[in-house]
């Protein structure tokens, strides 16, 4: 008997992913009209779109899109004509973004084409003052030790995942609002091993997620590796378009790239390293289509396995990347990672604050422990966050 626990739908009303797909997605949509002046024909579709996901059923893309045959590979015909709360969860997810850009007239000739309708929202974030912050906070780690320094870096780039003042050592060691410690699991210590200091690991791929004040760190934990000589190549795995929202994709890797060369001190350096890592190609930007699919890493396309086939680890950032990564189920928490991430084609590691209920490879004392504190909201609250590897 197959004893895989069940994919997450989003169809249990009062459940967080029925909020997400009833109440955040039409919220998205606000977002969006009041973020850029689209005109009438844009704005209509907007509409459509939100009476479709709130009191219709899952429609097919128009006839002509681009990827119609790639959804056709994602499943479109298993969901076409049902609720959208019946899909899975994922899929639904993925399917939203990829419909609001078509509304928005993103893939379409004309003036909208290629428009991120988030782009104001990554912007402000990353001209804002607590970017400005971070950015100074770098002046710091002059003062630390090699290894201090590895760690606050890797710290900074796990945290960036709540958007949080991720380079303050205080604030990374800090405690959960219970007492509970903040991280879950840490396997660093197994990721640093695989990256030795010697330029001995010749590639590390790293699938981003979130832009400005997640990318950023994520940006400068890659220029501190290849400058330590940890790795001696880099490949930053983004999206080849908008999703969720704040998912980065190469026009955002520009953006965060063009704000640390601007910066004073420190942060500036790390932007003169990323600019002639990326001119040389230590340091390469790739968006596969994949990384916007609806589905779990494990039926990943040939070409893409080949690809993190050849890294010496593959760091995959943020909850969604996660969700995929382990699959989107009802997994036990105490259900071993190094199971889960068998398919994998090279060594992983999960650095993912926790903001959805999916959770693999934890002690039971772990568990225990959180439970006793936070119920259920351990898994959610995004107070928490793990680095697992599998090597
Ligand atoms: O930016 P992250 O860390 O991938 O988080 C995105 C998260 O947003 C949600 O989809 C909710 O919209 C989470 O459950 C999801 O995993």
């Amino acid at each position: 008997m197959d004893d895989t626990p069940p994919v997450i739908l989003g169809d249990a009303p009062g459940s967080f992913p029925h909020t997400v797909l009833t109440e955040r997605h039409p919220a998205i949509i606000e977002q969006v009209r009041a973020a850029v002046p689209y005109g009438p024909g844009q704005r209509a579709a907007l509409d459509a779109l939100l009476h479709e996901c709130t009191k219709g059923v899952v429609e097919p893309l128009p006839d002509g899109a681009h990827d119609r045959n790639r959804w056709q590979d994602w499943g479109i015909a298993d969901h076409t004509g049902q609720p959208w709360t019946d899909a899975p969860w994922l899929w639904a997810e993925s399917y939203f973004y990829r419909r609001l850009l078509e509304a928005t007239g993103y893939f379409t000739s004309g003036a909208w084409q290629g428009i991120d309708p988030f782009r104001p929202a990554k912007l402000a974030e990353l001209d804002s003052p607590e970017t400005d912050e971070e950015l100074a906070a770098l002046d710091d780690l002059a003062a630390l030790s090699p290894d201090e320094r590895d760690r606050a870096l890797l710290h900074g780039s796990l945290w960036g995942n709540r958007a949080d003042l991720g380079f303050r050592l205080s604030t990374a060691d800090g405690t959960s609002p219970s007492g509970t410690p903040p991280l879950v699991a840490d396997d660093s210590g197994a990721l640093w091993s695989l990256l030795p200091p010697g330029r001995t690991a010749p590639l590390l791929c790293l699938i981003a997620d979130n832009a400005g004040r997640e990318l950023v760190p994520d940006l400068l934990l890659i220029a501190h590796l290849l400058d330590r000589g940890r790795v001696a190549r880099a490949v930053l795995h983004v999206k080849p378009y908008p999703y969720f929202v704040s998912d980065a994709t190469p026009a955002d890797v520009l953006d965060a790239v063009r704000r640390l060369g601007q910066a004073p001190g420190a942060a500036r350096a790390y932007g003169d390293t990323l600019w002639a890592a990326l001119t040389d190609g230590r340091l390469t930007i790739r968006a596969h289509p994949f990384s916007c699919a609806p589905l779990p890493y494990e039926e990943m396309p040939d070409d893409l396995r080949a690809e993190l086939a050849g890294a010496t680890v593959t760091i995959l950032k943020g909850d969604l990347n996660y969700r995929r990564l382990v699959g989107d189920r009802r997994w036990p928490p105490t259900t071993p990672f190094s199971d889960v991430t068998a398919y994998f084609p090279g060594p992983v590691a999960a650095l993912r604050t926790l903001k959805s209920e999916v959770i693999t490879g934890l002690d039971p004392d772990t568990v225990a422990a959180l439970t006793a504190a936070e119920q259920e909201s351990w898994r959610t609250s995004g107070s928490h966050a793990l680095i697992q590897v599998r090597g």
